[in-house]
């Protein structure tokens, strides 16, 4: 039986709460150093529109590497599987998110997978558009598709503080031009990946974005069909293999959902056929998930049978 009252979810909170402590906030971006770590916050939304938010329920985050399931789903459906998968790959590396250490070794300079930092800039780079405004507002119509809130948008300061820091992902960037993965101006894209990490929600938005997905890419409050089941299947199959980056194996046995994280401290959920999951809680561990908000996932696993395993 999944949760049916905000309370309960709130016991669960405050019982993951306390870890956060031990974690850190990133801060290789400068701008999301300004979190609060040991704030969390959860919302469950359900296909029949029932929702549940505990914790600091009002704290609006950006999505970072949640963006890459977005940014995936929307480049296949532009270019079809066949385009996208000869140029990424489908496999997790065990390497951290942000790795370059496979682009060499790999010949030509394939990336492994869609969810690390070198597929997630691929695949930005297959967005179709005639140019940038046009590209970051179509990825935006898209959220507000997903979400039902078509007021959401990017947060300039961290876009800004990403572009300007983040020298790592040009250098993934730049192998990827040597092998024509990427064709585009590195900088272009550079900015379009700043600003799609950048957009920002609250978890309710970020559950209901989880519950599409779940719900085999169907918008439950209108019961149009926003992504084709197949690639929602796809998205949601990667998540499981590779949206906790090289913590995906010991999450699986863990918690045992599909998901997604990011660096903000953002986790999305998508159960399927049950509920979509939205966390913030921006202190990380190591590999750069959510402390707190893994932990929160395990006992709800726990108590609610959640394992799809
Ligand atoms: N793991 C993440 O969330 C990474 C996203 C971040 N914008 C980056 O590219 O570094």
């Amino acid at each position: 039986m999944l949760c049916q009252s905000a309370s309960e979810l709130e016991n669960l909170v405050e019982m993951a709460k306390p870890i956060a402590k031990e974690g850190k906030v990133a801060d290789y971006i400068p701008a999301l150093s300004k979190v609060d770590g040991e704030l969390l916050s959860v919302s469950l939304f359900y296909p029949d529109g029932c929702s549940y938010t505990a914790g600091d329920g009002n704290l609006i985050l950006t999505l970072q590497s949640i963006s890459k399931v977005i940014t995936l789903a929307l480049a296949l459906m532009d270019r079809g599987e066949d385009y996208v998968f000869e140029r990424v790959g489908q496999e997790p590396t065990g390497d951290p998110f942000n790795s370059i250490a496979k682009l060499e070794t790999i010949n030509p300079s394939k990336p492994l997978n869609p969810m690390i930092n070198a597929g997630a800039l691929a695949i930005t780079s297959m967005i179709g558009g005639k140019n940038g405004t046009e590209r970051i507002n179509r990825i935006l119509h898209f959220i507000h598709e997903l979400t039902g809130n078509c007021d959401l948008t990017y947060n300039s300061e961290v876009a800004r503080s990403e572009f300007d820091t983040s020298h790592l992902n040009r250098a993934l960037c730049y192998f990827m031009k040597q092998s024509s993965i990427i064709n585009e101006d590195v900088e272009e894209l550079m900015e379009l990946y700043s600003k799609q990490c950048a957009i920002e929600m609250d978890c309710l938005s970020l559950a209901k974005m989880g519950c599409v997905f779940a719900n085999n890419g169907i918008d439950p409050s209108s019961g149009r069909q926003l992504i084709p089941a197949d690639i929602s299947r796809i998205c949601k199959t990667f998540m499981v293999t590779c949206g906790m980056y090289n913590a995906s194996g010991e999450f699986a046995i863990k918690v045992g959902i599909p998901a997604k994280s990011g660096v903000s401290g953002g986790i999305m959920g998508a159960i399927p056929g049950k509920c979509g999951i939205g966390i913030f809680g921006a202190a990380l561990d190591e590999k750069g998930n959510s402390l707190a908000g893994v932990k929160l996932l395990e006992l709800m696993s726990r108590k609610y049978s959640l394992s799809m395993f």
